[in-house]
């Protein structure tokens, strides 16, 4: 290979059979070594035909991709580019690779809005991506977490199950449950294979992943949870329980499945990662028993912004005329007026001076519900031009409950 400032990278698409030299680039880029085995369950799910990257003399120096998903929004779903194995060589960085990425994909997907989980919060947004769902990763000891005497626990029981149980009971209860829950991805028999799929070369240090639901008073189950515990431990008390998925239909489920976890014998600290609204810290006697820290972040980015808007349900009526700026350049921006409440909206073109000025990242950041536009309004990054629009909007695109991404992409 010639030196690296000698070189043009070439973008190319990646062949539509796969290649494995391809994905062998992602995880370098990532400083992780090659796991076939650990890969191939992602590797199943790869897109050949949404993944490109640069090559030099046929090696691959850059790699981006992304999956053709349905991503839930505030009262209904849209097709979403769900964005991933994006890496520059270390030999190849800074010279302008990834920007070039990025412009490519976001000329080429279809659809209207593209998401991803960024490594780093800093490199996203200047194309356009919002940070939209302000997680938490709760963590602490499970001997303090004692809930309030009047949390209702209901009449129910939590029952382990193996995964084939599991699988068959929670497809149909996650998809119920997937209207509520802005945030989140469909999940098709493949991304369940994939969730499922528990190689030990997946879980380093960690056990196989163990599956109990909640069954309410008449024996129907409505609620699930997915936890590990360390894979080696000694047979005494100070284990850390991980918590990797939890939900149910309702509050007593949800307080009993947890209790469950936190009660586990010889477990002394939990782990999890739950939406921002949790109502997890509430529960407990002592709030502050269990720490709470923002976690990453999935970021939204807004293609189309028409469609986009008028996928989604609105909190309150709304008519606002929006200017949204587009760090493409000013022909991908333009001024719409969005008329829309909880029966769904309409967004088009208009010529009218606009109430409120904004940047298509600020936008994709509010667009599920997780960020106050008037909080990007007090950081000066939103412009309100007529008084009291701002409020509005910012109303109308607030959700009852915080987005939430349950899938790792
Ligand atoms: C959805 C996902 O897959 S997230 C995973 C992203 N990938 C990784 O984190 C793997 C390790 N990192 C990398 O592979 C690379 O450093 C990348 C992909 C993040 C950046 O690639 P590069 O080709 O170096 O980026 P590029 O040269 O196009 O930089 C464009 C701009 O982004 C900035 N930038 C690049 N990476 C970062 C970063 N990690 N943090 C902050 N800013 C960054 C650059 O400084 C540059 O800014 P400028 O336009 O003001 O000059």
């Amino acid at each position: 290979m010639p030196a690296p400032h000698l070189t043009s990278p070439q973008l190319v698409a990646c062949p539509p059979e796969g290649d494995e030299a391809f994905l062998r680039a992602t995880m370098h880029g990532f400083h992780r070594d090659w796991d076939g085995d650990a890969l191939e369950p992602a590797v199943r799910l790869l897109d050949t035909g949404r993944s490109f990257g640069h090559q030099v003399e046929g090696g691959w120096v850059s790699t981006c991709s992304s999956y053709a998903r349905r991503l839930v929004v505030p009262g209904g779903t849209v097709s979403t580019a769900a964005v991933t194995w994006v890496t520059v060589s270390p030999s190849y960085r800074r010279r302008g690779l990834l920007t070039e990425l990025m412009a490519h994909q976001l000329a080429t997907v279809p659809e209207p809005v593209a998401l991803l989980w960024a490594s780093e919060a800093g490199i996203y947004g200047r194309y356009g991506y919002g940070a939209a769902v302000p997680s938490l990763r709760v963590s602490g000891p499970t001997r303090e977490t004692a809930f309030r005497a009047d949390v209702d626990l209901g009449g129910g029981s939590v029952e382990e199950v193996g995964s084939e149980e599991f699988r068959s009971v929670v497809v149909p209860l996650h998809a119920r449950l997937l209207a509520d829950r802005p945030g989140s991805l469909d999940r098709t028999a493949a991304w369940w294979d994939a969730a499922l799929d528990d190689r030990p070369s997946r879980r380093p240090g960690q056990s196989a992943q163990r599956y109990a639901l909640h069954h309410d008073e008449t024996g129907a189950v409505d609620g699930y949870l997915a936890f590990r515990l360390p894979a080696a431990a000694d047979f005494g008390p100070g284990l850390t329980v991980r918590v990797t998925a939890l939900d149910a239909v309702t509050p007593a489920a949800h307080a009993r499945l947890w209790r469950f976890v936190l009660d586990l014998d010889l477990v002394r600290t939990v782990e999890a990662a739950v939406a921002g609204d949790d109502p997890l810290p509430h529960l407990l006697a002592d709030p502050l028993a269990l720490t709470s820290t923002v976690s990453e972040s999935t970021h939204v980015r807004l293609l189309d912004v028409p469609a986009a808007l008028e996928a989604r349900r609105y909190a309150t009526d709304v008519d606002v005329v929006v200017a949204v700026t587009d760090p493409r350049g000013p022909e991908y921006g333009g001024t719409y007026r969005l008329a829309g409440g909880p029966d769904g909206a309409s967004v088009g073109r208009v010529e009218s001076s606009p109430d409120v000025h904004l940047g298509v990242r600020e936008l994709g950041a509010a667009y599920l519900g997780g960020t106050p536009l008037t909080t990007l309004g007090r950081a000066g990054l939103v412009q309100e031009r007529t008084p009291g629009a701002l409020g509005a909007l910012a109303r109308a695109l607030a959700g009852p409950r915080l987005p939430f991404c349950r899938d790792y992409f």
